[in-house]
């Protein structure tokens, strides 16, 4: 390859200040290290975790910084010792890592991988705890080991998914983030039954996803709860059989749900980032069983709080990141569900731009009919 071992200049979308537009800029990234990857990203799409980061609100968030984290690529050039990965390879970024080996991975208890996330939480790669992008010779951070909202961007390669070559990368980039995270929610960390009452809180795409996997899982039930009424026509598409807007009950929603279910939900997913509706789904679960999932990213500062007496009686209060799917071993593995139609992806995709115009598709990320905006990158 012409450019394998040489720093490639390409464009970027720079972050340079919290809430300040990107700017589309000339970066300079510098040739994969060992264990790392450089992937070409075709297409990105935007997440509201992009979105929160952006605003300043992540303790995690550092500046100036290439977000993007939901994408779809192919690698360029791999550095020293990387075996599972080619130039060539049809790619997703991961920036839940798996390396196979640490504590986490061999624990068969989560999806979480400790391997390279004390480096992607600050920024930097692993090897030499520096980025690999600059501008103007001044150092860029990366972005939950991703950075996808770049033409090129490095990785470490416990962090790329390689998938099947005829997969479109224009839709399969969704599997990055959104789609997985709401069906793992139902399939792993839950384990939702069939016959079981699925509250969803937030109709966006996680809580959609969420929707879909609740009624693939064989769900009796599975309602819809949002502020924005115009969420609920398409939610229909997805599964959700019912719908709820707590603006228009003077009963808190946590009791408006346990009345409409003899006594509360046996599922509920917090999709939404919203520290009092994380209360409201815990509480609205059924005494003795039920259990609520917390998917929504907050703001750093927030907490949340209950009666310790809802744990009590039994009420079960979870989390889930990347819906508990480990990332490489899974997202081909999903990749190729989409491809026998197993599951949707198509409809999540509400907008399509270039990365020219992403702070165009960030507006329209917060205006209430866009799911997922997906940029063309090259
Ligand atoms: N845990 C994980 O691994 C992941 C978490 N996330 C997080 O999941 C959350 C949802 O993401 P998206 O679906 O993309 O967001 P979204 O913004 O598209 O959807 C949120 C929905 O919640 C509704 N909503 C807002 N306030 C509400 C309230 N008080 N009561 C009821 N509904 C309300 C909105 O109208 C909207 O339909 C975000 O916080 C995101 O950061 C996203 C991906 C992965
Ligand atoms: N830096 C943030 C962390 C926010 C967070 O919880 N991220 C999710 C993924 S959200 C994707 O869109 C996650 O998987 N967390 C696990 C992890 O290891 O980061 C903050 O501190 O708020
Ligand atoms: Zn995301
Ligand atoms: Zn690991």
């Amino acid at each position: 390859m012409a450019t394998q071992g040489q720093v490639i200049t390409c464009k970027a979308a720079v972050a340079y200040e919290p809430n300040k537009p990107l700017v589309i800029e000339d970066v300079q990234v510098d040739p994969p290290q060992a264990g790392e990857v450089r992937i070409k990203i075709l297409f990105t799409a935007l997440c509201h975790t992009d979105a929160y980061t952006w605003s300043g609100k992540d303790p995690e968030g550092l500046f100036p910084c290439i977000l993007g984290h939901e994408a779809a690529g192919i690698v360029e050039s791999v550095g020293e010792g990387v075996t599972e990965v080619q130039a060539g390879d049809h790619v997703i970024p991961c920036y839940q890592a798996e390396c196979r080996e640490c504590k986490f991975c061999k624990s068969g208890k989560t999806n979480l991988c400790g391997k390279v996330r004390g480096a992607t939480g600050v920024g930097v790669m692993m090897n030499d705890r520096k980025s690999r992008f600059s501008v103007n010779g001044k150092p860029l951070y990366h972005f939950m080991g991703t950075s996808t909202f770049s033409q090129y961007t490095v990785l470490h390669d416990v962090s790329v998914a390689k998938i099947d070559p005829k997969a479109p990368l224009d839709k399969v980039c969704l599997l990055g983030c959104g789609v997985p995270t709401g069906l793992g929610a139902v399939w792993n960390t839950a384990k939702v039954e069939p016959g079981s009452i699925v509250a969803v809180f937030g109709l966006g795409t996680v809580g959609l996803a969420v929707a879909e996997g609740a009624k693939a899982a064989g769900a009796s039930r599975i309602i819809g709860v949002d502020i924005d009424d115009r969420k609920f026509e398409r939610a229909k598409k997805f599964g959700v059989t019912e719908f709820v807007n707590p603006k228009e009950h003077e009963k808190p929603i946590q009791q408006v749900l346990v009345d409409l279910t003899d006594g509360g939900v046996d599922y509920s997913f917090e999709c939404i980032g919203n520290v009092s509706v994380m209360r409201a789904a815990l509480e609205c679960c059924h005494k003795g069983w039920g259990t609520s999932v917390i998917v929504g990213v907050a703001a750093s500062g927030q907490e949340i709080s209950t009666r310790p007496f809802q744990l009590v009686t039994g009420r079960v209060w979870k989390g889930t990141a990347f819906g508990g799917f480990k990332s490489r071993s899974q997202v081909p593995w999903l990749v190729e569900k989409y491809m026998k139609k197993e599951i949707k992806v198509d409809e999540y995709i509400t907008h399509e731009l270039t990365l020219a115009e992403i702070n165009k598709a960030f507006d329209l990320l917060h205006e209430g009919d866009c799911l997922r905006c997906v940029l063309t990158v090259e």
